[in-house]
């Protein structure tokens, strides 16, 4: 069954996003463009819209905050950062990749050109920095070291994404260190991020952060699952991207390691060289079902979700706050987009 985006996603971004806005707004004119429309809050004219993403990882990084007994107000300024952090990634992934489309919207880069939408994504990471350091405190200094750190995490992964693109030969163990990197690190910051400004004890940063490694990598295997079988009505995305385009996510590499007929046919249509047409795609997530890639990624995803929810049993913190961290991560197993 699908979840339901959770309350607590909503109530963070109104608290979050005048934080966002102030600091979009001291950007030079082009690149406070390029943002204000990525980040939805505009349309290619410049007229106000509302077309943003889903805010996962504010609420995640609020929650955070609750989970210590720290104050969610003063945890704004940390949660944009990691919302900035996450949409500089999105808008050069989109560049990289050549994806046209982005959140139902045309990609920033296909309105604006790449040069602009580099220099936007450059600035908001400058950005995210910014915020971070704004809060002088200890608990400042190490939630922007920990940002930082996912934010290097997060470029490894997509160099591997991209090298991946290129090897016949990905390990499953490579696959799933690339997805960790990737979308892990920055959800497992994200989840932690609060707590760390607050200076809670070690157990509990120790706790979030695991769980949001473990949601993070449920959620990476969600998007690949949906980036073959989700629908793009909902998504927002075309369908097949990542096989047209020869990634190797987790279903695929899963498929292809399988040891199945089906598995070898996959990675011998895989190699021919070329353009691949919708019927090839389809062929080829028929194979993927079939060599038991996407059975695989569905039950290591209820896996994932079994085992972040057993660090948060082990972490001390209200029970409201418990509960909501649980419904974001029953989301994250269970969206449609
Ligand atoms: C350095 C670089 C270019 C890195 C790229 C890394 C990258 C694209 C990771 C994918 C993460 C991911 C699944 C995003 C969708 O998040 P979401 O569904 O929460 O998005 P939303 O904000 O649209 O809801």
């Amino acid at each position: 069954m699908t979840a339901a985006l959770p309350p607590s996603v909503t109530a963070a971004r109104d608290l979050v996003e005048p934080v966002l806005r102030e600091a979009v707004d001291r950007l030079d004119p082009l690149s406070a463009r390029v943002a204000a429309y990525h980040l939805g809050w505009v349309d290619p004219a410049g007229r106000p819209v509302d077309a943003g993403g889903k805010a996962l990882r504010v609420a995640l990084a609020v929650l955070s905050a609750r989970a210590a007994g720290g104050d969610a107000q003063r945890c704004a300024p940390a949660a944009a950062a990691v919302e900035l952090v996450h949409a500089f990634s999105l808008l050069h992934d989109d560049i990289m990749d050549g994806d046209h489309m982005r959140r139902h919207r045309p990609a920033a880069w296909t309105v604006f050109g790449g040069s602009a939408a580099i220099l936007a994504g450059d600035a908001l990471l400058a950005l995210a920095t910014e915020l971070l350091l704004r809060d002088g405190t200890r608990g400042g200094v190490r939630a922007a070291r920990r940002l930082s750190a996912a934010t290097r995490r997060l470029i490894a992964g997509q160099a591997s994404d991209l090298e991946f693109e290129k090897r016949p030969d990905v390990s499953l163990e490579e696959c799933r260190q690339m997805s960790a990197d990737k979308t892990g690190a920055l959800l497992a910051c994200a989840c932690s991020i609060g707590a760390t400004l607050a200076e809670a004890p070690e157990p509990l940063v120790t706790a979030l952060t695991a769980f949001g490694a473990d949601a993070g990598l449920a959620f990476q295997l969600t998007d690949d699952l949906l980036g073959i079988w989700g629908t793009p009505e909902k998504t927002g995305k075309p369908q097949m991207s990542d096989l047209r385009a020869g990634k190797k996510t987790l279903p695929i590499v899963a498929a292809l390691t399988s040891g199945t007929e089906a598995g070898e046919r996959l990675a011998r249509s895989l190699v021919v060289p070329g353009p691949r047409s919708q019927a090839d795609l389809h062929e080829a997530a028929r194979l993927i079902d079939e060599a038991g890639g996407r059975a695989w990624a569905e039950k290591e995803a209820e896996h994932l979700f079994d085992l972040a929810e057993g660090h948060l049993a082990e972490a001390r913190m209200p029970a409201d706050v418990r509960a909501e961290f649980l419904a974001i991560a029953r989301f994250i197993t269970s969206r449609d987009h």
